[in-house]
């Protein structure tokens, strides 16, 4: 996307890696919106962020003009009602309720399993697997039985967006395989799942938007192991007696891919 914030008066503070960040960024690409990018550090975060997120103090964040909108979906749903074009949400009030439902659901139920299958280990990373795949089967279960039933998208025909929200997160799912060497998704547990992943991931505006899966994978790995040692530092027996297995299992992993 072109880096001149004029047009529009928009401005995105986002972080490469971010998934949050990805879904505001695919949003104004399908939007055909021009904007400024201001990658942040999250080490190091910058005044501009904390102004502008003084609350959660997270990315993304959009500026458009004086306005500072938080948060990925509120962000999506501003973008959508401002820049009414190529409609992200569908315009059946019920079917408007129902997609807000499930993005709601991605980030409280399922991104949360996901975010502890990849800090933890033993047990608790086991359980939360679990939890994955409980998440999952219900989203096979809308695509099978749904109001969603038989399209190629959850929008449609095109990228609407709670295929954004789903779809900005679940190439997460196969770094995570990796990186916490578990199992996560299969295309015999969950297909309707997996083709709609395969379909949305070879979208061209996708494809301009989610960094390389090497980069993802050296990154994942690296906060794995910070994550991990920082637990086992304070004391977390769970964590302390299975971070020697996970990291040689990591380490079996990237020999392999050398
Ligand atoms: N619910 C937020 C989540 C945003 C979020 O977690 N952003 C992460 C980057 S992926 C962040 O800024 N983390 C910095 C921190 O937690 O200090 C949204 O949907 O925008």
């Amino acid at each position: 996307m072109a880096s001149n914030g004029l047009l529009n008066g928009l401005k995105l503070y986002g972080s490469w890696a971010s998934p949050y960040t990805h879904r505001v960024q695919l949003a104004l690409k399908l939007k055909g919106l021009e904007f400024e990018y201001i990658e942040e550090d999250l080490t190091n975060k910058s005044s501009s962020l904390l102004l502008h997120n003084p609350i959660y103090k997270k990315v993304p964040v959009l500026l458009h003009g004086d306005h500072s909108i938080v948060e990925s979906v509120i962000i999506l749903q501003y973008i959508d009602e401002t820049w009414t074009d190529n409609s992200l949400l569908p315009s059946d009030p019920y079917e408007r309720a129902l997609v807000r439902f499930w993005c709601y659901f991605i980030d409280d139920k399922l991104g949360t399993a996901l975010g502890t299958v990849f800090k933890s280990a033993g047990e608790e990373q086991k359980l939360a697997v679990g939890e994955v795949h409980e998440n999952l089967k219900l989203v096979e279960g809308e695509l099978q039985e749904g109001v969603f039933k038989g399209r190629r998208f959850f929008g449609g025909e095109k990228i609407g967006l709670l295929d954004i929200v789903l779809g900005c997160g679940s190439y997460w799912l196969s770094v995570f395989e990796k990186v916490a060497d578990v199992k996560l998704i299969d295309s015999e547990m969950f297909p309707l799942f997996c083709s709609w992943l395969k379909d949305f991931e070879e979208q061209p505006e996708v494809k301009e938007i989610i960094p390389a899966i090497d980069k993802l994978l050296e990154y994942a790995h690296g906060v794995r192991q910070l994550m991990l040692s920082l637990s086992s530092a304070a004391g977390d027996p769970t964590t302390t007696t299975t971070t020697t297995t996970t990291t040689n299992n990591t380490d079996d992993d990237q020999g392999s891919k050398d």
